[in-house]
């Protein structure tokens, strides 16, 4: 038999919606941060994504069967109300974690080149270790870096993988890149896991990178070392007031960008496809094709890269950090009603950016093509 049409509410900058869920369910689509209960009382399927708080309240006496979201990060979802209500759930695990890797890469590479270091110079400490810090750390290590890890749930259940303690990472590392959830309760929670007193351990002349959920950081003791010493450099993805950025620390940001770390095309559409594949698992209905089936063709899908060509090319040819910085920083100055709406608008009209794995570097040199390889680029050698 069968099963009958699911009544679909979505957040409206879900992409692929039509073509993954449509032969399924009849769609309607909201703005993320208006989706209220009234729009809910005659909807079996709610997905959303992070800005779309999930509440009892929101749910509950609706004939709500499966709430999803189509991100990694899950501090907007009061899962355990879900699962009181007999809700079921399913977020995108990893969906997009390659696109916060390359983020970084191409963060961290542009910055090389600011400052004139190597990246084989530095020690980089990653706070975090899951999809995303774990992909980070295995493509550092792939170009041969060897970085230090700091996940005490980790450590805790598992032998094999060496951690460091927070404080010996922030006083060791040159570079520290936060990857951790929103968390508030249990063992190790994040929120301002870097505080007044932890961010004092961080050296003179290091650089700070948060690309993981902005009260992670309690923005104020930042802005207070800034202000005091000026003696880092920072790469802030997320804020922890969001859509409000706090203008005075941006200030201070080197690269300041609006939540994007994810956003290339790939991971979004990843997360959409992930949450039909949930979806069918849990309410019966058929699997989705594989991922590439949805998937637009790269308009970039090849470059032919001298020997001597700078690693920067391909890399910023594909993100380049500043141009999302400078479109925030456009923004700042507003008031700050209007630099949330601004913040979500960016968001929301974020141009197409595809991931590295996308692009084939056709290179000669076997040296550089592993180079590149380890980037993430797929490489042809001629
Ligand atoms: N800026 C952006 O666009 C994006 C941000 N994110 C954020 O990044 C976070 C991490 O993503 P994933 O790596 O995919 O999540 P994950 O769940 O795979 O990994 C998180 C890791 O952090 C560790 N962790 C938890 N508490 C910790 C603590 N106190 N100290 C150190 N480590 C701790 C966990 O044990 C786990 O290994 C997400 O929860 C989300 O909030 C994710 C995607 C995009
Ligand atoms: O996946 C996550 O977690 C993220 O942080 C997303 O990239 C956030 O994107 P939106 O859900 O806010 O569009």
């Amino acid at each position: 038999m069968t099963p009958r049409k699911l009544r679909i509410v979505a957040d409206e900058n879900i992409p692929a919606l039509e073509a993954l869920f449509a032969d399924i369910g009849e769609i309607k689509t909201y703005p993320g941060r208006h989706i209220t209960h009234s729009d809910l009382v005659k909807a079996d399927v709610l997905l959303v994504r992070s800005i779309t708080q999930v509440t009892a309240e929101l749910v509950a006496n609706t004939p709500m069967q499966f709430v999803g979201t189509a991100t990694i990060g899950t501090d907007h979802i009061d899962e355990a109300a879900l699962k009181a209500l007999g809700i079921g759930f399913s977020s995108a695990p990893g969906c997009n974690a390659d696109a916060v890797v390359e983020y970084v890469l191409s963060c961290l590479l542009h910055l090389a080149a600011e400052q004139s270091f190597s990246l084989h110079e530095k020690t980089i400490g990653i706070i975090g270790v899951g999809q995303v810090g774990g992909r980070l750390a295995s493509r550092l290590r792939a170009l041969g870096l060897s970085p230090l890890l700091s996940d005490p749930p980790r450590q805790k259940r598992e032998e094999g993988e060496t951690f460091v303690s927070l404080d010996e990472l922030l006083a060791s590392s040159d570079i520290i890149c936060c990857h951790t959830p929103l968390t508030q309760t249990g063992d190790d929670p994040t929120w301002h896991l870097l505080n007044e007193q932890t961010l004092q351990r961080i050296r003179a002349g290091s650089i700070l990178l948060n690309a993981g959920r902005g009260p992670v950081i309690d923005q104020q003791a930042l802005l207070a070392r800034m202000k005091g010493a000026n003696d880092l450099t920072l790469v802030l993805d997320v804020w922890e007031h969001e859509p409000v950025v706090l203008a005075d620390l941006a200030a201070y940001v080197r690269i300041a960008t609006p939540h994007i770390a994810g956003y290339s095309l790939d991971g979004k559409i990843r997360g959409t496809w992930m949450l039909r594949n949930a979806l069918a698992n849990a309410l019966g209905f058929s699997p989705p094709l594989p991922l590439e089936h949805y998937l637009p063709v790269a308009d970039a899908r090849e470059l032919k890269l001298e020997a001597q060509a700078d690693v920067l090319l391909p890399v910023r040819l594909l993100y380049d950090p500043y141009r999302d910085d400078r479109a925030l920083r456009q923004t700042l100055l507003l008031e700050t009603a209007e630099q949330a709406i601004a913040f979500d608008q960016l968001r929301k009209l974020y141009p197409v950016r595809r991931e590295f794995s996308t692009l084939t570097l056709v290179v000669s040199s076997p040296v550089q093509a592993t180079y590149l390889e380890s980037l993430g680029f797929r490489v042809a050698l001629e």
